[in-house]
């Protein structure tokens, strides 16, 4: 008999740089939340593999007591597991027993929500020598002991820096140095990352990502190169500038090189930000610093002139790969603007590009990398769909590389989102009490000025970076689903928004496994050995800013943590099975009216009820939870119905009988494709 707390002690304790890059040759542990500085979230066991992982059963679960979004892989070293969970509450777990060992609350005030633009959520932890990092939604980085949970140290990293900041983002521990950046390009923030010194907690260094004040002195060289392509008319310091580092960090150690994508510009609008134009470095890039220094090595813009919050900050892998018979050092790199990038990691070269999904911005990138644009992207005189639009062709959702078949296994998606100039937008709004609008889009446009028009999907894509192709596709019912994990075993995982985690094939993409999650998946999953059994965990709890954006109000979506192995027996916990029997059955459709009714439904009703059966909770009911008779009854409700006395709007001479029988037929048919199967 051990005592986990000790247990979890001594195994914190060896995680070095060498103990990280020992493990990503056979992958025991998951020590960092991509398993490997390289982030390729490939995992070498294959215990759990093609054949056999039908067989996967719940070990165990584990109640976060969280209802907003938890968006953490977990980290686990010698079957300890760290966790966080949304409002940055971190728990340590006994994997073996699924027991809690401690939990520590940093005690966010819950009234500062407002600060962040995309749900009070948390990436993940990070592990180094005894220790168990988190950066919170205040701007603490905390550092906890991995054996108690209590805090050995803390600083502000917001010390010093005006503007609505927040943190969401992951720790990484590069040589010894925390590093941690912050979101807030939504609120007029100028964006930067900090390292501090793991064991004291002492500042090393501060990047930052767009330029200050130009009648300052600037940081560094790297600063007043980027002034040069900004335009002073527009004021950028005051506004911000934006550009916040709010996720993707990797490391090479061999390079001594660390990568950071860099995010979007603040106000969102080009021609608000920069009115004479110009690329507005380091916006929307992929950067490479040296980590001993924070001293800028390339940079390589995948946005210039970023209009649409078009972020880079999506994470990125490190991949060794052949490219015309020739072995090459490379970043891949999805980020929101519908790209995918392949970039030479050793000198910030741009060796290829191709649209995973339909853009309308850009029809491609030049041999030097530089986008072909499409002028019309950039009219904001009328309302127009943003393609991708700003929840991005990929958002923070992990990817994986599995180098076994060279695909890259990406959570694709459109969510349509209609914009135009806001001609009242200034950079001085901000101020107490008068929230900044940080787009310079009129944002009262944003989603119901006209219906967009683009199509909403959410897809798992086998993206092959050598040819620039997917090799396979899976459709979801809704876009916002989870982060990927694959596996030595020819396995992908990944959750769903519509709430199962499920396996397929590396290779063919075939539906080999899945199990109900009783709410919708954002996160990736992990995996790990303990006492030579393999396990898969995935944290649960639908959220983001589509969980916000969609239903405004508290939702149900209980955080879970949950851990599968071959042959496990554990019960799920009770509302999974409440879940599925509530959703909606028996409305009689044509199955022929379904893509229409999609169309429809995006257009008119999924900003206020949701897509059907997934983002269950908050004051206006999700239609794929409802009788059946209300559903069957649908035209009564749409047609000065009695939920106009609650605000619902007459849709009399906007749809036509016909419409409503296509409406019917999406709400009834995303209802049964999401039902878990017995
Ligand atoms: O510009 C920023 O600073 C910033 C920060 C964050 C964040 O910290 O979560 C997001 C975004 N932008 C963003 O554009 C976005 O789509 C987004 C989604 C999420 C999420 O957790 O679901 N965060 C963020
Ligand atoms: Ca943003």
């Amino acid at each position: 008999q051990t005592d986990p707390a000790a247990q979890a002690a001594a195994a914190v304790q060896r995680v070095d740089g060498a103990f990280i890059r020992a493990n990503a040759a056979k992958t025991p542990d998951w020590p960092t939340i991509g398993v490997d500085y390289a982030e390729t979230r490939y995992s070498r066991l294959d215990q759990i593999n093609a054949a056999n992982v039908k067989d996967l059963g719940l070990a165990w679960s584990y109640n976060l007591e969280s209802t907003r979004g938890v968006e953490a892989t977990p980290v686990v070293v010698d079957g300890i597991m760290y966790v966080s969970a949304s409002w940055s509450v971190v728990h340590a777990i006994d994997t073996r027993t699924g027991n809690r060992i401690w939990t520590y609350d940093p005690q966010i005030d819950r009234s500062t929500g407002f600060k962040g633009c995309c749900d009070v959520v948390n990436r993940g932890v990070a592990l180094w020598k005894g220790k168990v990092y988190v950066g919170a939604w205040d701007g603490r980085l905390i550092a906890l002991d991995a054996a108690t949970g209590k805090e050995v140290w803390h600083k502000n990293t917001f010390e010093g820096q005006k503007g609505s900041l927040t943190i969401t983002g992951a720790p990484r521990v590069f040589k010894g140095k925390v590093i941690i950046g912050n979101g807030g390009a939504e609120y007029g923030v100028r964006g930067y990352i900090t390292a501090y010194d793991a064991e004291t907690g002492e500042q090393k260094w501060r990047w930052f990502s767009v330029p200050g004040d130009p009648s300052k002195p600037f940081e560094d060289e790297s600063m007043k190169r980027a002034a040069r392509t900004w335009d002073p008319s527009g004021k950028w310091w005051e506004a911000g500038g934006g550009g916040t580092m709010w996720d993707s960090m990797t490391f090479d150690a061999e390079l001594n090189t660390m990568y950071v994508g860099t995010g979007n510009g603040s106000p969102w609008s080009h021609k608000v930000r920069s009115p004479k134009g110009g690329d507005n470095l380091y916006l929307a890039s992929i950067v490479a610093l040296d980590p001993d220094t924070g001293k800028y090595k390339w940079h390589y813009q995948e946005t210039p002139g970023d209009n649409w919050d078009y972020t880079s900050t999506q994470p990125m892998i490190l991949a060794d790969i052949k490219i015309a018979g020739k072995p090459r050092k490379v970043i891949l790199h999805a980020p929101k603007n519908g790209f995918f990038f392949v970039l030479d990691r050793t000198n910030g070269k741009f060796i290829s590009a191709k649209n995973f999904v339909p853009v309308n911005w850009a029809s491609g990138y030049d041999k030097q990398g530089k986008p072909i644009g499409i002028a019309a992207a950039r009219d904001g005189s009328k309302p127009q769909d943003a393609v991708p639009g700003p929840y991005g062709a990929h958002n923070w959702h992990p990817m994986s590389f599995n180098p076994q078949t060279g695909l890259v296994y990406l959570p694709a998606q459109n969510v349509p989102v209609n914009l135009m100039d806001d001609k009242k937008w200034e950079f001085n709004q901000a101020g107490p009490g008068k929230p900044q609008s940080g787009t310079g889009w009129n944002t009262a446009k944003f989603f119901n000025a006209e219906p967009p028009k683009s199509k909403p999907f959410g897809r798992l894509l086998a993206w092959d970076p050598v040819a620039q192709k997917a090799a396979w596709s899976v459709e979801h019912v809704s876009p916002w689903n989870g982060g990927t994990l694959t596996t030595a075993g020819n396995v992908v995982f990944q959750g769903t928004a519509d709430g199962r985690l499920v396996a397929y094939h590396a290779a063919s993409g075939e539906k080999l496994w899945e199990a109900p999650t009783g709410t919708g998946v954002v996160a990736a999953p992990s995996t790990y050995m303990v006492d030579g059994k393999q396990y898969v965990s995935v944290a649960v709890g639908w959220g983001g800013v589509y969980g916000l954006a969609a239903r405004a109000t508290e939702r149900q979506g209980p955080g879970t943590v949950y851990t599968f192995v071959v042959g496990g027996k554990a019960r799920m916990p009770e509302f999974v099975a409440q879940r599925a029997g509530q959703l909606l059955q028996g409305v009689k459709y044509d199955p022929a009216k379904v893509e229409a009714g999609t169309m429809l439904y995006v257009a008119n009703c999924v900003f206020c009820h949701g897509v059907p059966g997934v983002d269950r909770g908050g004051n206006i009911p999700n239609l794929g939870y409802m009788d059946a008779s209300y559903i069957e009854n649908l035209p009564n409700f749409v047609f000065k119905g009695p939920a106009m006395a609650r605000g619902m709007p007459d849709f009399t001479g906007k749809l036509s009988g016909d419409d409503v029988e296509s409406l019917k037929a999406f709400i009834q048919g995303t209802a049964d494709a999401i039902r878990p199967k017995p």
